[in-house]
């Protein structure tokens, strides 16, 4: 058994780029930019005014002051503008060269064409030429795109974008025992859940999965579910990863030529994990306990995804509470299923008491794993401990 970290430092080196592609901004929203978006213009192009009211000089305050055109955006005041005069001009307009300041209309007079100004304070209400971002600016933001970066680049003048390829990751569930949602269990099935809810896990991630059909446990039907993974980037299977009779994973996957990088870690649920290198896919075996699966989908696969997409990896560790005593840990990493609450400072953990890595139902509950390190000593309520959202 390896440790956690090494786990996770030869599942990252498991990483390739699954290339890019040119797509339409609109549907760029939480995807990778493959390289720096460059601004086509700069941004805003032109002083512009930054409230409706009038542009004058500052020297000839207070006035009187004669108006001599309007101005308002996308419509701009090509006129003279001698001493002594000021334009109307509203939000978004060109302020014109000769002039250095715009008031609010609030506190401006006007009688016919003149104006005079009560107490224009210090701000000046224009936005200078390039004061958001220039022309030939570079902009390549460490995480998936947010509606506001949709935005940038847009206003950077770019109506498509390069990104990163999702990932094509082949989920591959096996079992006798399981039948799909919806079907009528025979005595001894249930129901397949765990590929479903590791797909999600995986388009979480920013991945396309696709979902193989199940597996039944021989030889055979495994080695055919794999030949459908062709093309994957990354084959994700969930069960049959243990030392039982039927655990047959690791043995065809290996019989197809799969280099393993290691299988089994030191870690509470998800012992049984498995990785390696099946041809250009990467390989995950997940086991079969639903938590067990979750969990290290959580650790392992989605980090693996974002990795391939260039991004950190996490997922981030927190800090929290403890609400009651723990016992030492045993010689694995464990990750306890809890519950925050809002805390004076740092948030509140309370871990459950029961930690079956098959109670779906307990994950649902939960919204942190607990993390402890393996050979952790025994922890008092109110000591400060690490753990994952959920
Ligand atoms: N002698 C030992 N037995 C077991 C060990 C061990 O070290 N020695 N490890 C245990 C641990 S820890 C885990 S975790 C499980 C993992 O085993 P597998 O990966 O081989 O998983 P299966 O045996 O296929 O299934 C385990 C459990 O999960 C249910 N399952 C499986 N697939 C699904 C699915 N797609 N949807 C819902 N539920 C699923 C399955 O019916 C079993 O109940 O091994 C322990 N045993
Ligand atoms: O490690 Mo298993 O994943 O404890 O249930």
């Amino acid at each position: 058994m390896i440790t956690v970290d090494d786990a996770r430092a030869l599942v990252l080196g498991l990483a390739r780029s699954p290339g890019t592609e040119d797509i339409p901004l609109y549907d760029a929203l939480g995807r990778a930019l493959a390289s720096p978006v460059v601004a086509q213009l700069t941004q805003p192009p032109f002083d512009a005014s930054a409230m409706d009211g009038y542009a004058l000089r500052s020297a000839d305050l207070p006035g009187p002051l004669r108006v001599v055109g309007t101005a308002a955006a996308g419509q701009p005041y090509t006129g003279a503008t001698p001493p002594g005069s000021t334009i109307r001009i509203f939000t978004g307009a060109p302020v014109p060269a000769d002039y250095d300041r715009v008031v609010m209309q609030e506190i401006v007079s006007r009688d016919g064409d003149t104006i005079t100004v009560t107490n224009a304070g210090e701000n000046r209400h224009i936005r200078r030429q390039g004061n958001d971002f220039r022309k030939g600016c570079g902009f390549l933001p460490d995480r998936p795109l947010r509606p506001s970066d949709l935005g940038l680049i847009a206003a950077m003048n770019l109506p498509r974008v390069t990104v990163l390829r999702r990932p094509r990751v082949a989920v591959l569930a096996g079992g006798d025992e399981l039948i799909r949602p919806g079907a009528e269990p025979a005595p001894g099935q249930i129901i397949n859940s765990n590929d479903l809810a590791i797909a999600a896990m995986a388009r979480a991630a920013g991945a396309d999965p696709f979902i193989l059909p199940l597996a039944r446990d021989t030889e055979e039907s495994l080695r055919d579910r794999f030949a459908e993974a062709e093309g994957a980037d990354l084959i994700v299977t969930i069960g049959g990863a243990s030392v039982g009779d039927h655990d047959l994973i690791g043995k065809v996957a290996e019989g197809l030529g799969m280099q393993r990088a290691f299988y089994k870690l030191a870690m509470r649920p998800g012992k049984p994990l498995m990785a390696g290198r099946l041809g250009r896919a990467a390989m995950l075996g997940l086991p079969g306990n639903p938590v067990s699966a979750i969990v290290c989908a959580k650790l392992f696969m989605q980090p693996l995804i974002r990795a391939m997409l260039g991004l950190p990896p996490g997922p981030d560790l927190a800090q929290a509470v403890l609400t009651r005593d723990l016992p030492p840990e045993g010689d694995r990493q464990h990750n306890h299923r809890a519950k925050l609450r809002p805390g004076t400072g740092l948030p509140e953990i309370n871990p459950f008491t029961d930690q079956d890595s098959a109670r779906l139902w307990l994950l649902a509950e939960a919204d942190a794993l607990l993390v402890r390190p393996a050979h952790d000593p025994a922890r008092k309520a109110g000591e400060q401990v690490t753990f994952l959202a959920l």
